[in-house]
């Protein structure tokens, strides 16, 4: 199992101080609009490595107006052992990270704590720029492989400096050299990772019974094809120079890749599904990475779903909660009515969240 069984937020958002003692059940948060159960959610995806659930920067998760920094602390219940992970921002500074009262960092987070999410902000995925869906793509790799990180910012760091010298005009080669270097590197091991991933999430899928539609992934290019090794990618990046010193940027290597999904059964894009077959085929794949990670790892990742239920039909919604209870995941879901949670049952920590004088509030309902 893999589950935080204490969490509590200082200072978080809406929430001044907040307690919750959790026994390893799924959790069902519910309330009304703005209560603050999203920045619950935000506060458990802070428990991997990254900027967590809404990409926000350290100041902006201080609760205002104090802004005095934050602090969330929790016991993690991971499949051989229990560990209190604390992660807090002090003064809008990094967030730091202790693991049982030691100094450490994200990565090391991301060695003993998996988080996966979907959040409303994916709805249009399928539809809109190619960033997002390899956003959305990279976030599963680091789910299997928290260095992934390292060499995405390696990356586009060489990158940056690349484009600067085409914007310069700087027509030295030695300049270029260097990072092209880096870049094939870096951006050879960030293609393989992704591939990696697509066919965990594939084989995830086509291995599980599952009332979701099976979405079928195809890595592409925007233009031309991705080259197949590091040294290839280092030619290519070469050869591309005359050409992207017209552009004013890099146009070869792995920010140009596309994530493209199809509703296999249908063999219908997914931008052309309609929105509920769209959420369907991303519930699909977080199941999937769930599934591939229990695999893997021995235990499920923690699953944040946020505002899923009620975007699903009540048999859909059914079964979501039966995959879950059988993958033995926590999730974490959100909701604003109680009775979106009915089909759990017993089989979910149902949590009112509520907004209070004193900021958001939480209380125990079963
Ligand atoms: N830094 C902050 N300090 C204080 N309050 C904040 C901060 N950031 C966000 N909030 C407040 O948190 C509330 C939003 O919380 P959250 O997104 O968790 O709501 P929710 O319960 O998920 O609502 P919905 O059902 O509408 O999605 C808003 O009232 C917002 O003003």
């Amino acid at each position: 199992m893999l589950a935080l069984t204490e969490l509590t937020m200082s200072h978080f958002r809406s929430h001044l101080r907040a307690e919750l003692h959790l026994d390893g059940r799924p959790v069902a948060l519910f309330g009304p609009n703005g209560a603050g159960k999203t920045n619950i959610l935000e506060a458990v995806s802070l428990f991997s490595p990254g900027r967590g659930l809404r990409r926000a920067s350290a100041a902006e998760m201080t609760r205002r107006p104090e802004a005095l920094g934050w602090k969330l602390k929790a016991t993690l219940q991971a499949p051989t052992q229990s560990y209190e992970v604390e992660t807090w921002s002090e003064g809008g500074n990094a967030r730091q990270v202790r693991i049982d009262n030691k100094a450490s960092n994200q990565i090391a987070l991301g060695q003993i704590c998996r988080v996966v999410w979907l959040i409303p902000a994916m709805d249009r995925l399928w539809i809109e720029a190619a960033e997002g869906r390899r956003r959305f793509l990279d976030r599963i790799v680091l789910s299997f492989d928290p260095s992934h990180a390292e060499a995405t910012l390696a990356y586009e760091k060489a990158m940056r400096e690349r484009n600067r010298l085409l914007k310069d005009q700087n027509r030295d080669p030695a300049w270029y050299r260097v990072l092209e270097t880096q870049m094939a590197e870096t951006g050879h091991r960030i293609s393989a990772a992704r591939i990696a991933a697509v066919s965990l999430l594939q084989e995830a899928q086509a291995a599980a019974e599952t009332a979701f539609p099976v979405a079928e992934l195809e890595l592409i290019q925007t233009e031309g094809a991705m080259p197949a090794s590091a040294e290839d990618l280092r030619e290519a990046l070469a050869e591309s120079r005359f050409r992207d010193l017209a552009a004013g940027r890099t146009l070869v290597g792995p920010h140009r890749t596309d994530l493209i999904g199809t509703y296999a059964a249908k063999g219908v894009p997914a931008r052309d599904c309609s929105t509920g077959e769209q959420k369907a085929l991303l519930v699909s794949l977080i199941l999937a990475n769930a599934r591939a990670l229990a695999g893997r790892e021995g235990a499920p990742p923690i699953v944040l779903l946020d505002e899923v239920a009620a975007h699903l039909d009540a048999a859909r919604r059914a079964a979501l909660y039966d995959e879950i209870c059988a993958l033995g995941a926590q999730a974490w879901m959100t909701g604003t009515e109680a009775e979106l949670f009915a089909e759990m049952g017993g089989r979910a920590q149902m949590l009112e969240i509520t907004e209070g004088a004193g900021g958001s509030k939480v209380e125990v309902r079963s």
